[in-house]
């Protein structure tokens, strides 16, 4: 299958296109994500031994935030545990890996819940993750089942474009205080500025006025560099790698807590 540049593909039929427009998925929910997207063209990148060196191993508690209908929480799972099956880097049965998915669209979490093929591992909530009430109500039962106060890594593919339009600048930049303050090890996948205009073009023609935020962003151009340096200056992270782009030209960031922010 050719990698789509954008989420929303043009030469795809009308129904599809349909229900992957903006307009009819405003948060980036769309329902056919994973046939245009496939998790393996990310995870061919992202050698799960350089992933895992950023957590320690025995028991890990993971976040994949906006996992949509589940297939890349899934593939992600199913790349650190061959892992440790191949590599021997814990004695078996020692990694642990735990991973709770959230995404704002209820339809979509019900899909990844029923389609779960890992229940006693990976679970799955609803939840819109800019909601300060939702995210302590939602995350920290999660979080103390394990006796946890940090998710040890947090997964952001493809999500920050749809905080952004929906939250403007200062939106996006809380979601990753949020994000950040939330794990010790954060892998993000930030769009593009062409998705964005994208994205915004296709609203337009549907003559649909949402995404009044796109307009006044003045966080634009090169969105990966600008949100790699909040990061770093306001998030107290550290760069650990730069996986590459994808098909979709969209960097695989990794990032880790500074080590002057720990306690
Ligand atoms: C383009 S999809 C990316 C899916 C997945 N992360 C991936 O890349 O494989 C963006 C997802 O983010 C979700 N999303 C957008 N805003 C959200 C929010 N405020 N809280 C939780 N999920 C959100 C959407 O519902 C959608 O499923």
């Amino acid at each position: 299958m050719a990698a789509p540049m954008c989420e929303v593909k043009p030469e795809r039929g009308r129904a599809e296109n349909e229900q992957c427009e903006p307009g009819a998925a405003p948060y980036g929910n769309f329902v056919n994500y994973y046939r245009f997207n496939p998790p393996g063209e990310r995870l061919r990148l992202i050698p799960p031994a350089d992933l895992a060196a950023v957590f320690p191993g025995g028991r890990t508690v993971a976040l994949d935030v906006g996992c949509n209908c589940g297939d890349f929480s899934i593939a992600m799972y199913k790349h650190l545990c061959d892992l440790k099956e191949n590599l021997k880097w814990v004695t078996p049965g020692e990694m642990d890996l735990k991973l709770l998915g959230c995404d704002i669209d209820a339809d979509l979490i019900q899909r990844a819940t029923e389609s779960n093929s890992f229940p006693e591992s990976i679970s799955y909530v609803t939840l819109d993750v800019m909601d300060l009430a939702s995210r302590a109500a939602v995350l920290k039962p999660y979080l103390d089942k394990f006796d946890r106060t940090a998710f040890d890594i947090c997964f952001c593919m493809s999500v920050t474009m749809w905080i952004h339009l929906n939250h403007g600048d200062q939106g996006l930049l809380d979601f990753l205080l949020c994000v950040s303050g939330l794990c010790k090890a954060l892998l993000i996948e930030p769009q593009p500025w062409k998705c964005y205009r994208s994205a915004a073009r296709r609203l337009r023609k549907l003559g649909q006025s949402k995404f009044d935020h796109f307009k006044s962003l003045s966080i634009k151009g090169d969105v990966a560099q600008k949100i790699q340096q909040f990061l770093i200056t306001d998030c107290k992270m550290e760069l650990v790698r730069c996986f590459g782009s994808t098909g979709w030209d969209r960097s695989l960031l990794l990032f880790k807590k500074s080590s002057l922010s720990q306690d």
